[in-house]
């Protein structure tokens, strides 16, 4: 580990948060930190600083210019390096598109289910010597999803609360036949990323929070030109002006100590590697 500032002691931080399309910085006077994992390094070096009285750890997980598409972000690397500074409890916006007319662009969204349907993706810490195997069934961190719903109310922005993302393999957009397969199974959200963080993050005892924020409305939803890149970027662009804010809010309002089941999920498991 090497850090561009000269600090006595290791730096570290309780908080992580994974800025996903168009969120590539988050905190002020950082340290930056580059980390080598079992996995090989994270999206791009990882920013340390204070906010809201939390010692925040940042890391983009497309890296700062965008350069992994879904499928080649290292998530593995991202999850283990924030747990070796000290994380545990972590924060994803996400850019996603809706399913739902009724949740336009600008909506945001805090998930309590995800589908997977990516391919192919390394989605486990634990594939050798000892099969360990653990409950998904709620994903994301109870604690986790109502402070960012309180935190989104009381900043005005009225928050949709719970629902579904499907997570495609992408690189590519839906088609409209899949996205309107996605509708009729009465998922709400679609998106690329949320699978294998999510579950990383449990597999590392974390908590992780999902923050979606509604870019469009996906292809078979809206019968106009289907999704582009450019529009969920203008989108998410229009929006970073107050999900910061949010985000800032959040990490103030985590609690110190968690009482969620998260903390113990690996408990009386005899797991095969040493976690960081
Ligand atoms: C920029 S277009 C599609 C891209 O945006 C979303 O990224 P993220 O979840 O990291 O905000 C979506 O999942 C795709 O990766
Ligand atoms: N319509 C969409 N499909 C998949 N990922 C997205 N990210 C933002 N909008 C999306």
């Amino acid at each position: 580990m090497s850090s561009s500032s000269s600090t006595s002691t290791s730096p570290s931080a309780e908080i992580g948060v994974i800025g996903g399309s168009g969120f590539y910085s988050f905190l002020d006077d950082v340290t930056e930190i580059e980390i080598e994992t079992p996995y090989g390094p994270p999206s791009d070096p990882i920013t340390i600083g204070d906010l809201g009285g939390r010692r925040v750890a940042f890391v983009p997980r497309h890296g700062r210019d965008h350069r992994f598409p879904p499928h080649r972000i290292p998530y593995r690397a991202n999850l283990w390096a924030l747990r070796s500074l000290g994380v545990r409890q972590v924060l994803a916006p996400s850019a996603v598109g809706s399913l739902a007319t009724q949740y336009g662009p600008g909506t945001l969204v805090v998930p309590d289910q995800l589908v997977d349907r990516t391919s192919g993706r390394p989605q486990t810490f634990y594939d050798e010597a000892a099969a360990i195997h653990l409950s998904f069934s709620d994903p994301y961190c109870p604690t986790g999803r109502d402070t960012a719903l309180s935190a989104a109310r009381t900043a005005d922005w009225a928050p949709v609360d719970g629902g579904t993302l499907v997570v495609i393999e992408g690189p590519r957009f839906s088609t409209r036949a899949e996205s309107r397969w996605f509708a009729a199974q009465g998922w709400t959200l679609v998106g690329m990323t949320g699978h294998p963080e999510a579950v990383l993050a449990r597999e590392l005892a974390l908590c992780y929070t999902p923050l979606c924020l509604v870019t469009d409305l996906d292809a078979g939803i809206e019968e106009g030109e289907g999704v582009t890149m450019a529009e969920v970027l203008r989108v998410f662009t229009e929006n970073i002006g107050r999900l910061r804010p949010l985000v800032a809010d959040i990490v103030a309002n985590l609690p110190i100590d968690r009482t969620c089941p998260c903390p113990n999920v690996l408990d009386g498991m005899k797991l095969p590697i040493t976690l960081p």
